[in-house]
């Protein structure tokens, strides 16, 4: 059985100035800053939740969006559970980056990894750049029909929140999924245990949540 205290790394990824760190700091510290500095190689913050009575640490990357800085984000995606692709609702070259992500964690990450894509800056919707019709039929083409599309506004605190439960529901529907197949697949146990080293499962009855 999945015990009750998990972990796991997400990435967050996509072009420069989407406001990746502003959706970090908004979760976790439940702030806004206009004028948040362009992150240099990337930074790590940890934070702790429950979902659906499991208490999960995620350990969030937020990954620099300069182009410099893209050879270094294998570095960073290597061994994420989940990878976060950020574009911006009033740039569409932001959001035609997303489809570059995609293929390359194709291309280089487990087929397991779960893809999110989110719209940031929702409250800029006069200038904005991508319907959410677009966004949307392209998640569900490339990511397939469940893919739900989040439009979110770190700075008005829209969506933000709801976006990283959803994102933590389906790193636990992953877990779970790992585990029946461990059950009924004992052969596959190799294959399996590689999957299960990005989930880290722990059956601690007690943790710091
Ligand atoms: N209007 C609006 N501005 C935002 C929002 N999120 C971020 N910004 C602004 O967009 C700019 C870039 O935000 P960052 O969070 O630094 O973006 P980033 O994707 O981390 O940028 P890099 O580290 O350079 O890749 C900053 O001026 C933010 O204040 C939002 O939801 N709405």
């Amino acid at each position: 059985m999945l015990g009750h205290f998990l972990e796991a790394k997400v990435v967050i990824l996509g072009s420069q100035s989407v406001g990746k760190t502003s959706l970090v700091i908004r979760y976790v510290q439940k702030t806004f800053s206009p004028n948040c500095p362009s992150t240099i190689g990337a930074s790590f913050v940890a934070t702790k939740l429950v979902v659906d009575g499991y208490k999960i640490r995620l350990q969030i990357w937020d990954t620099a969006g300069q182009d410099r800085f893209r050879p270094m984000a294998p570095m960073y995606y290597r061994g994420a559970t989940a990878a976060i692709l950020v574009y911006d609702i009033t740039s569409a070259k932001s959001f035609s980056e997303i489809d570059s992500w995609i293929k390359e964690l194709r291309r280089t990450t487990s087929d397991d990894i779960i893809l999110q894509i989110v719209g940031n800056k929702c409250d800029l919707d006069h200038l904005r750049e991508v319907s959410t019709e677009q966004a949307n039929d392209y998640g569900k083409k490339q990511l397939g029909p469940d893919h739900t599309l989040f439009e979110v506004s770190a700075k008005d605190d829209q969506g933000v929140d709801d976006m990283f439960t959803h994102v933590t529901r389906r790193i636990l529907d992953k877990a779970q999924e790992i585990e029946r197949r461990k059950r009924t697949n004992p052969n596959g146990t190799v294959q399996l245990d590689a999957e299960h080293d990005k989930i880290k499962t722990n059956n601690r009855s007690c943790c710091n949540v």
